[in-house]
C-alpha cells in the first residue's frame, strides 16, 4: 500500500503553516486522518499536532550561537536542512512504517532551498523510497500578485520548484480572504492567465524594448509548459480548500488503493418479498 505525502513551500510567510492547520482541521471534518511533520528549524509557532518536528533534530538557533560555525539566520538554516539531509534516519524512526498514511510537510520559506539546494530533492528521492506518493505544494500570497509583473515572479519561483523536484505539484494562491472584492475580481484573471495579453495590458509599464522581449520570451516559456496555474485559497470556504485537495489527491491517486466498501447484503427472500409487493401493487391498481 502506497503512503501519501504534501510537500507544503512557498516564500516565507506564504501561509504554509496555516495552510497545515486548515488543511488537517478539514480532513477532520472529511473524517479523514492527516498528520503534519514540521520541517522548519527556525519554527516559532505554529497550531497544529506535529507528528515530528525537525527542531528536535536541530534548531536555528543553536546553529547560530555555535561559535565555530558563525551562521546568520539563513546560512543557519541552510546548515540545518544539510544537517537534516544527512540525518533521514531520524525522519524514518518518527514517520514508523504505517501503510496508507497521509502526511503534510511544512517546509521553510528560504526560497533557495526550491530553486537550487539539493535537499529538497534528496527529501522527495528518499520519501519516494519509502513508497511516498509525494504532491508539491507551492504556495504564494495573494496579496503580491495583484500586479502582473509580480504575478510573473511568483510563478517563476513555482515553475522553478517544479522542474528541480520532478513531482505533481499544484500551486495555491493563499490569504484569498483579505482581498478586497474589487481586488479578487482583477486577481482571478491570473487563476487561468493568458500570459501573451497580460504582458500587452503592461506594454506601457515596460521602459526598454530589450525588457519588453525579455518579459515576452518568459510568458512563452510559461505558456509552454501551461502547468503553472493557481487555485484560490481562502481558508475561511470550505468549499474552496475542498476542491484544492481534491486536486492534490488526484495528483497523488489518493484513495484509488482504498478497499472497496461492499454494499450491505440483501437478504434474497426479503428482496423477493419486496418485490412481490411491489408487483402485486402494480397490479392491483
Ligand atoms: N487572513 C489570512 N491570514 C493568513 C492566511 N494564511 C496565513 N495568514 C497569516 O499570514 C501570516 C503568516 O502565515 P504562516 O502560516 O505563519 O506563513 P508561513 O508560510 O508558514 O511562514 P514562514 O514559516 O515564516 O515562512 C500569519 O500571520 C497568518 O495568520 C489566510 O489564508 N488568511
Ligand atoms: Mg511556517
Amino acid at each position: 500500500m502506497p503512503r501519501y505525502a504534501q510537500l507544503v513551500m512557498g516564500p516565507a510567510g506564504s501561509g504554509k503553516s496555516t495552510y497545515c492547520s486548515t488543511m488537517v482541521q478539514h480532513a477532520e471534518s472529511l473524517n479523514r486522518s492527516v498528520q503534519v511533520v514540521n520541517l522548519d528549524p527556525a519554527a516559532e509557532y505554529f497550531n497544529y499536532p506535529v507528528m515530528a518536528d525537525i527542531r528536535e533534530l536541530i534548531q536555528v538557533d543553536d546553529v547560530m550561537e555555535d561559535n565555530s560555525l558563525r551562521f546568520g539566520p539563513n546560512g543557519g538554516l541552510v546548515f540545518c536542512m544539510e544537517y537534516f539531509a544527512n540525518n533521514f534516519d531520524w525522519l524514518e524512526e518518527s514517520l514508523g512504517h504505517v501503510e496508507d498514511d497521509y502526511i503534510l510537510f511544512d517546509c521553510p520559506g528560504q526560497i533557495e532551498l526550491y530553486t537550487h539546494l539539493p535537499v529538497m530533492k534528496q527529501l522527495v528521492e528518499q520519501l519516494q523510497q519509502w513508497e511516498f506518493r509525494i504532491c508539491g505544494v507551492f504556495l504564494v500570497d495573494s496579496q503580491f500578485m495583484v500586479e502582473s509583473f509580480k504575478f510573473i515572479s511568483g510563478v517563476m519561483a513555482a515553475l522553478s520548484a517544479m522542474v528541480s523536484l520532478e513531482i505533481p505539484q499544484v500551486n495555491v494562491m493563499t490569504k484569498m480572504d483579505l482581498l478586497a472584492p474589487k481586488a479578487k475580481k482583477e486577481i482571478e484573471k491570473y487563476l487561468d492567465p493568458d500570459m501573451y495579453s497580460m504582458m500587452e495590458d503592461n506594454s506601457d509599464t515596460f521602459r526598454s524594448k530589450k525588457f519588453k522581449k525579455l518579459t515576452k520570451a518568459i510568458c512563452g516559456l510559461i505558456e509552454d509548459y501551461s502547468m503553472v496555474r493557481f487555485l484560490p485559497f481562502d481558508r475561511t470556504d470550505e468549499e474552496g480548500i475542498n476542491i484544492v485537495l481534491q486536486h492534490i489527491d488526484f495528483s497523488i491517486q489518493y484513495g484509488e488503493d482504498l478497499e472497496v466498501k461492499e454494499p450491505k447484503e440483501v437478504d434474497e427472500e426479503q428482496s423477493n418479498l419486496n418485490y412481490d409487493e411491489i408487483f402485486q401493487d402494480k397490479v392491483s391498481s
